[in-house]
């Protein structure tokens, strides 16, 4: 859509300078093209007219047809208002206007047809209509059948009479101007194999529906047509990817032999199996591989990571895992140092804390190539991190970096590119790792560590914590540990604060003697490492915390999981919480604690917890619940771009729109083909980029 839809929205008639300044800044809507593409957010239905006597104060709004029986003005002059008495067939019933009266006044008269729309509302004990939208019935429009839009507007456009009726007048302005100009944007194959409808009739449909048929067909063909391109230009960039970055090809297995036959502490899962086998396969081919390692809470990756790191280092390169906090970057570190320490392999942390001396070996036996393993926060971005040769990144919780923070790490070689596998315990919906990830490979661990228990959650209202307390004495009288988490937000830090060390000194009376850690995000790191190990060393038997414990922490004596204010959690968080516990052979358990007073939405959270385990099952009620813009990871993706589609809903279009990419690229990489010269110009001119492509640069 170049040329004619650039043009300023200012000259579209019914616009001018000072309408135009208002879009640009209230809508982004800045030239025609942007206005075609501002796309009704809702439909309503005026296919039906509801008698009369049907109406009831939950409908929504509907649609009625009859005749004026009488009007009047009412109330002092001050609050006047205006009503009239419209009846059907099937009985009556009163319009009220507030504003507005003279208007309406010229356009009602009493013994004449109209059709109304709008609200109806229980007033009293009588139903009433407020503001209505009139319109007089006449036989062109008796019984006419349509979907009318609504568009998104704000109250200052509104203001400006820039309602959506308005944008609706506009929209059939500039179509009516650009009918000759809509170009086609899909191959002609492709709206064959996917029955699309055209580009032009998709665009008057999606702003006039025909029918409710004629809608649908237009919203598939518009959300096929934009993650078909956002799927065509992730796949396009992971060709070229694959083109210029040649990885080095890593293929010395004799570590890994030697630690299956004399190390491997248990039976892995087949689903790790296969996981390693396709991460080492990428490894070996002499490409770079880009991967995302996708596994649920206690999954087991530490000993995927573990191994994959083996590969790189006995094929003679270094190793190194990023996490985003200091905490998890420990536990890694710990993990990973246990089977380090069997196989004779050097590995070290960095993090902020270091010790400068320490840290001035590391970083000159990091470039010697005496330190194999190297696990870290940030702190391993800095310059003066040199490798002698780093052949394997892997990096936890990639959405909690930045994107130039990562390339960062990449670029510490001179000669190639690392291999690199992103890790995430936080599973994320199909559709959205097609999307925020689309570039990657993807590999799943879709199964926990067998003679696991499932945890049995519960909900409790604080009303019970007498109970719950109980309960967790018997746990602790069996040896088991304990955690009591508490909400932290920027918000209200001062509050969260407060309730967190009310709640650890009540937790102090309730267990005189039991002894209880404490942990929080405020706390200097010393402090707050020599609290987690004396839980991790079973020292104390309960640990109250906030959320600095949601990811890595494993501590498989711990059997409960009690989390306060559950109702502030988002569902991934309380997963990941709940995913502390579980983690060793015994029963474990997660008690949601709440009050009473529940909004919907935190019901839906709070069942779901309690109804599953699986946290792909949570990661999609989540995605359904919130949209993709709330999950976490998605905030600078720009997947939020999306004009159209929805990435909750549209799992279906988006499975056929990558196939088609895929499908496309396949047969012509560089879209060379006659067939595809659209494809290619749409390719080249979008400017706007969807996702945000510098992540993979
Ligand atoms: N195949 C297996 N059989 C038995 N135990 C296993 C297996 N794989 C891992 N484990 C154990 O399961 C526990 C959890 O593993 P790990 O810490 O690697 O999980 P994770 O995937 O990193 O989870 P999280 O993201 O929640 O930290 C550890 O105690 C680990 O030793």
């Amino acid at each position: 859509m170049q040329g004619f839809f650039d043009t300023k929205i200012e000259f579209l008639k019914g616009v001018g300078p000072q309408k135009a300044a208002l879009l640009n800044k209230e809508l982004n809507i800045f030239t025609y093209g942007d206005l075609i593409q501002h796309y009704p957010f809702r439909y309503e239905d005026r296919t039906k007219f509801y008698p009369i006597n049907e109406l009831n104060g939950s409908m929504p709004y509907v649609q009625i047809k009859g005749r004026v029986r009488h009007i009047e003005a009412a109330g002092p002059p001050r609050k006047r208002r205006l009503k009239a008495y419209l009846r059907d067939e099937s009985g009556e019933i009163e319009l009220v206007w507030f504003k507005g009266i003279q208007w309406v006044l010229k356009k009602l008269q009493p013994g004449v047809e109209y059709m109304v729309f709008g609200k109806p509302t229980m007033f009293g004990s009588k139903l009433n209509i407020a503001h209505p939208e009139i319109e007089l019935l006449t036989n062109n429009n008796d019984g006419i059948s349509y979907l009318h839009p609504v568009y998104n507007t704000t109250e200052r456009l509104k203001q400006k009479y820039l309602d959506s009726k308005a944008i609706s007048k506009l929209q059939r302005v500039l179509l009516q101007l650009s009918e000759s100009r809509i170009k086609e944007t899909l191959p002609q194959n492709l709206q064959s194999e996917y029955r699309l409808l055209s580009k032009k009739e998709a665009l008057f449909n999606v702003h006039f529906p025909e029918n409710a048929d004629a809608l649908q067909k237009a919203l598939f063909r518009l959300k096929f047509e934009e993650l078909f391109y956002v799927q065509l230009r992730l796949l396009k960039l992971k060709l070229a990817r694959i083109d210029k970055f040649k990885g080095k090809p890593l293929q010395d297995t004799s570590a890994l032999t030697r630690f299956y036959n004399e190390h491997l502490p248990f039976d892995l899962t087949s689903a790790q199996k296969r996981v390693i086998k396709e991460i080492y396969h990428d490894m070996k081919s002499g490409q770079q591989m880009n991967r995302l390692l996708q596994g649920d809470v206690g999954s087991g990756k530490t000993i995927v990571a573990f191994i994959c790191m083996l590969l790189a280092v006995g094929s003679g390169c270094q190793a190194v895992m990023m996490a985003p906090t200091e905490i998890l970057a420990s536990q890694h570190y710990q993990g990973l140092q246990e089977y380090a320490d069997k196989m004779e392999i050097t590995i070290a942390l960095l993090t902020g804390s270091t010790k400068k001396s320490e840290r001035k070996i590391i970083h000159s036996y990091l470039k010697s190539g005496d330190l194999n393993i190297i696990v870290g926060t940030h702190a391993l971005l800095e310059d003066i991190v040199q490798f002698k040769e780093l052949g394997l990144a892997i990096v936890d919780e990639q959405h909690r970096f930045g994107v130039a923070q990562r390339s960062r790490l990449w670029q510490k070689n001179k000669d190639f590119y690392p291999h690199v596998l992103v890790m995430t315990a936080t599973p994320i919906p199909r559709t959205l790792a097609m999307t925020l990830y689309g570039d990657l490979d993807v590999s799943v661990i879709d199964e926990l560590p067998a003679g696991r228990k499932p945890i049995k959650t519960v909900h409790r209202y604080d009303a019970n914590r007498l109970k719950v307390n109980g309960f967790m004495k018997e746990q602790i009288a069996e040896g088991r540990q304990v955690y009591v988490v508490y909400p932290l937000i920027e918000e209200s830090e001062k509050l969260d604060l407060k309730h967190l060390m009310d709640g650890y000194e009540s937790i102090c009376r309730s267990f005189p003697d039991v002894p209880v850690s404490i942990v929080h995000g405020k706390m200097k790191p010393d402090a707050k490492d020599y609290e987690m190990q004396r839980f991790v060393k079973g020292e104390t038997k309960i640990m109250v915390a906030t959320t600095v414990i949601e990811v890595g922490v494993n501590v498989p004596n711990a059997s409960v999981m009690v989390i306060e204010n559950a109702e502030r959690f988002g569902l991934a968080q309380l997963h990941q919480l709940r995913g502390r516990v579980g983690r060793g052979a015994d029963q474990s358990y997660c008690i949601l604690m709440s009050s009473y007073k529940l909004s919907k939405e935190a019901r839906i959270r709070i069942d779901t917890m309690v109804k599953t385990n699986n946290g792909f099952e949570i990661a999609d009620t989540d995605l359904q619940l919130r949209g993709p813009g709330d999950l976490m990871g998605t905030q600078q993706s720009g997947v939020l771009d999306l004009l159209i589609a929805d990435l909750g809903k549209d799992g279906k279009i988006l499975q056929a729109a990558r196939s088609a990419a895929l499908a496309i690229l396949n047969d012509d990489p560089e879209l060379e083909r006659p067939e595809n010269r659209n494809v290619r110009a749409q390719v080249e001119s979008m400017r706007k980029t969807v996702v945000n492509w510098s992540r993979i640069s």
